[in-house]
């Protein structure tokens, strides 16, 4: 009995000591987090922009982690818990970008979790075009050159995306993904690009469906994840 009741006491004593000395750095950290200036980061990699209109382009990519949108094929599902990601300053990230690429791309993990302003101001003031990747499923923040909004019925677009998005890229999985992508199109500006990507688990049996549906519809275009074919990240 005394030995359970120092036990109980000495663990109390020690969760007094943690959460006294961490907890406030945990808040601390949190509240630059909220603010933009921190971000958990994923990856950084300079590579060929892959995807849609700028594939073939040399950037910077830096991927943020944090994503609750939950596509089941998502191929980068490593992304999803922002804590697996340590936070780092933009600071950092900027400098390094900057150093390498004109153009970087910001990925994630869903971006737009994050209030993109601080980072996307420090990028431009260093002379970067900055492109983003996203589900647009949360608040559009930042200044962006370029907005890649690639939709999902899990959860869908915030309204506001849809009339400065400069492309729309739907993920095809299965056929109603069609009707997804027509419905998707008709909400975007007049000036968007509209591209149509085989997801990549099911691209045998989607991409024949795709150059099918984009001979018979124009508007669209065909776009792969090239850098898979590259063996490049
Ligand atoms: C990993 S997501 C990160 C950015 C953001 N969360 C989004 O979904 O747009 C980057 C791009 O990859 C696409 N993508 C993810 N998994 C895919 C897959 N299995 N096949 C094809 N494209 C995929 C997404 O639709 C998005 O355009
Ligand atoms: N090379 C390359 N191009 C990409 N375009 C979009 C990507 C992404 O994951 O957001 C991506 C990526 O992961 N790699
Ligand atoms: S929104 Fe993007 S990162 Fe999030 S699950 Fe879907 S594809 Fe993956
Ligand atoms: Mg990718």
């Amino acid at each position: 009995m005394v030995y359970q009741l120092v036990f109980v006491r000495c663990i109390l004593l020690f969760e007094v000591y943690f959460y006294s000395t961490f907890a406030p750095m945990k808040n601390e950290v949190q509240s630059l987090v909220d603010r933009g200036l921190v971000l958990p980061l994923m990856e950084e990699f300079y590579t060929i922009q892959g995807e849609g209109y700028h594939k073939g382009t040399a950037a910077y990519f830096i991927r943020v982690g944090g994503c609750d949108v939950g596509c089941h094929w998502c191929d980068v599902k490593e992304s999803w818990n922002a804590e697996l990601h340590p936070p780092t300053t933009i600071e950092s990230m900027v400098q390094k970008a900057t150093s390498h690429s004109k153009t970087v791309v910001i990925t994630g993990g869903e971006p737009l979790t994050y209030d993109m302003g601080p980072l996307t101001k420090m990028l431009k003031d260093n002379g970067a075009n900055v492109h983003i990747e996203t589900s647009g499923a949360y608040k559009l923040t930042g200044t962006w050159d370029w907005i890649c909004l690639s939709p999902k019925k899990v959860k869908l677009p915030t309204e506001e995306i849809y009339e400065v998005a400069h492309e729309l890229k739907v993920i095809v999985f299965n056929k109603d993904d069609f009707r997804f992508a027509e419905e998707q199109a008709a909400k975007v500006n007049d000036n968007c690009l509209l591209y149509l990507q085989p997801e990549w688990g099911n691209r045998e049996k989607m991409s024949p469906l795709i150059v099918d549906y984009v001979m018979q519809n124009p508007k669209w275009k065909v776009s792969l994840q090239t850098h898979k074919y590259l063996n490049i990240p």
